[in-house]
């Protein structure tokens, strides 16, 4: 695996390292000891699956508060999405920035999406399945989430926005969250 830092202190895009023969190739989805080496956190408590039908599909931003926080590991394995990352960390000089990261059935890479961070993409092709490594249990009781359209965030979506959850639609501002205490 190969580790990309990004902009956003402690994300990462993670890249696959093949090896490759005539048949095709073979290589780490996830590996324990290398996480750690680069001081990612290597639990899984839950590994969870998404398929979205229409481009331009936004879900986000969501996040688990304490003692629920988590780290989640994103990888498209059909279509492509927009991966959008935002640092709600309290005591994080880039608390409000966000930073995109393109996910596609082709190139096989990941975000690592530490705790403190909302999380959220879009589609950028139909039929879209994504599946994601999650460090902590889903605990509706610590959910959260900013909009995706705030525009103290800014966040430049690749595709005209579609196909939001009630949920989503009704996400707070930024400037109405509380920071996230990691
Ligand atoms: C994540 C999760 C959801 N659910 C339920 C809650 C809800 O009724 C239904 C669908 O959940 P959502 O609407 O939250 O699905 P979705 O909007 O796809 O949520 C996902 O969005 C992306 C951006 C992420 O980063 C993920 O961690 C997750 O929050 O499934 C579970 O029962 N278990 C789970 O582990």
């Amino acid at each position: 695996m190969i580790f990309h830092p990004l902009k956003l202190h402690g994300a990462f895009r993670i890249a696959l390292n093949p090896r490759e023969d005539t048949r095709g190739f073979f290589a780490r989805f996830f590996c324990t000891e290398e996480f750690r080496a680069q001081g990612l956190l290597p639990e899984i408590a839950q590994i969870n699956t998404s398929f979205s039908r229409a481009a331009g599909t936004v879900r986000g931003l969501h996040f688990q508060r304490p003692p629920a926080a988590d780290s989640k590991v994103v990888r498209c394995l059909r279509g492509a999405i927009r991966d959008v990352i935002v640092d709600l960390r309290a005591r994080s000089p880039q608390f409000g920035q966000w930073e995109a990261v393109d996910l596609t059935a082709e190139n096989r890479d990941m975000v690592y999406v530490p705790p403190g961070f909302a999380h959220g993409f879009q589609t950028l092709l139909p039929d879209t399945e994504l599946l994601y490594l999650h460090g902590a249990a889903y605990s509706p009781a610590h959910e959260g989430g900013v909009a995706h359209d705030d525009p103290e965030l800014g966040i430049d979506w690749a595709l005209p926005v579609a196909n939001l959850s009630p949920r989503d639609a009704a996400l707070p501002r930024l400037h109405d969250l509380e920071p996230l205490a990691t």
